[in-house]
């Protein structure tokens, strides 16, 4: 379902843009132009955050911001200046964020602010102090911008809860704690955790310059003195979420093949390889199945490359359903392959059988074209913990099947 925002606003030109927005990122959308609409939207509706004018025909004094803020909507102020007194009754309410309309990046802003608040909904953040006072306050800033908040209360805690929450993306901490500071925290852990899973954030009231670069060394990725301001704390927070996640979308990228959205040749190797590495240890084998589509060339030749391009996206659907429990991947070109780590090769076999006959029974649902095709497979296992030896072997008998008259399971 999707996520619904009250924009109120008098003016109909920026009513229109600010609507435009946010259906760009992909909320349903309700206007309201006085603060007695907005006061009917709102007993109507159920909305997951509202964009609001400070200055109404029926609210001069910004008394739409404690309508929406009262029914417990994030709200968003927009202003057309922000003077002190227009500043101070902003500031007395928990908004989200205000935006001044004249800025010349005040719609890509709103834009960012639109997109990272149905985010924050998936990231989560473990605040890490003694002070219970502290905590809740950060906590309760937070929750207003959606994020999945965990507690704890002294380092000790706070590597227990990571250990059992391993999804915990952003670590904020203080400093000065029982048992073990903030700095050891963080080296603790950055031993055990990559520096692209997680940030950390340090927090302290101490007078110190030292204190900021301590963090730092020991890997923080940023740090706040005490008493901050919240719009610092909103912003350094989501700098390091939006690092965090562009990092993880290269890093998705680098290891999927673009056409399929299967695991690339890259990640395939590298996951199979640690995979036999462990198997090595325990002396069990690993397989590999090569699998190849028949004739492919002339699919492109006789419907062209588009048409090829659906039948690859097509198989590698039904691979990645019918090979669930394993690891499957796009080798490159027309060739795919699948490995299987915990499974006996009988078992093994039959299933790639099964898939074989499945494709020469399916594949024309793989196009519009309907185009029939078949596949050749190679199977390789043995006590080979190599991935290149074991991709050759199976390669040798992917070659035997085609020899052989293609569309067979060749072991
Ligand atoms: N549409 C499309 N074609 C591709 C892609 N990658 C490789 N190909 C084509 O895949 C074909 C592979 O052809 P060949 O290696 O000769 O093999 P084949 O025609 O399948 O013959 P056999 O494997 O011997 O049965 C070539 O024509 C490549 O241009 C791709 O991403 N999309």
């Amino acid at each position: 379902m999707k996520r619904k925002i009250l924009i109120v606003e008098d003016t109909p030109a920026i009513a229109l843009v600010q609507k435009h927005i946010a259906l760009k990122v992909g909320y349903e959308v309700d206007v309201a132009e006085t603060l007695a609409q907005t006061k009917i939207l709102i007993s109507q509706n159920n909305y997951f955050c509202a964009v609001v004018d400070f200055i109404l025909p029926d609210a001069p004094n910004g008394e739409a911001v404690p309508c929406t803020i009262n029914a417990e909507i994030p709200t968003i102020v927009m202003t057309g200046s922000i003077d002190k007194k227009t500043r101070d009754t902003v500031e007395k309410f928990p908004i989200i964020d205000y935006i001044i309309k004249e800025n010349k990046q005040a719609y890509q802003y709103l834009e960012k602010q639109l997109k990272r608040l149905p985010r924050n909904e998936s990231v989560k953040v473990l605040v890490v102090d003694d002070s219970i006072s502290t905590r809740h306050y950060i906590v309760s800033l937070l929750l207003r911008h959606k994020y999945q908040v965990s507690e704890a209360e002294d380092g000790k805690q706070a590597l227990e809860m990571l250990a059992k929450s391993p999804d915990i993306s952003v670590i904020i901490t203080d400093n000065e704690m029982p048992n073990m500071n903030g700095d050891e925290l963080c080296s603790e852990i950055r031993r055990l955790y990559n520096n692209d899973e997680k940030a950390i954030i340090g927090i302290s009231g101490a007078d110190s310059s030292e204190l900021s670069t301590l963090f730092l060394k020991n890997g923080a990725n940023d740090y706040l003195h005490k008493p901050f301001n919240n719009e610092e704390f909103y912003c350094r927070l989501s700098q390091n979420v939006d690092m965090l996640q562009q990092i993880a979308t290269i890093k998705r990228q680098a290891n999927t093949d673009y056409l399929t959205d299967l695991p690339n040749r890259r990640y395939f190797f590298e996951q199979a390889n640690n995979s036999l590495k462990e198997l090595s240890l325990k002396k069990v084998n690993g397989a590999l199945a090569m699998i190849d589509i028949d004739h492919f060339k002339s699919i492109n030749d006789t419907y062209g490359h588009d048409a090829g391009d659906q039948v690859l996206k097509g198989l590698a659907i039904c691979l990645k359903k019918y090979f669930k429990k394993y690891l499957v991947a796009r080798l490159g070109g027309e060739e795919f392959a699948v490995y299987f780590a915990d499974e006996t090769p009988q078992e093994a076999l039959k299933r790639l059988e099964g898939f074989r006959y499945f494709v020469e029974n399916n594949s024309q649902e793989f196009s519009k074209e309907k185009i029939k095709l078949t596949i050749s497979i190679g199977f390789s296992t043995g006590p080979v913990y190599q991935m290149d030896t074991l991709l050759k072997q199976a390669d040798q008998k992917l070659y035997e099947a085609k020899e052989a008259g293609r569309n067979q399971v060749t072991s």
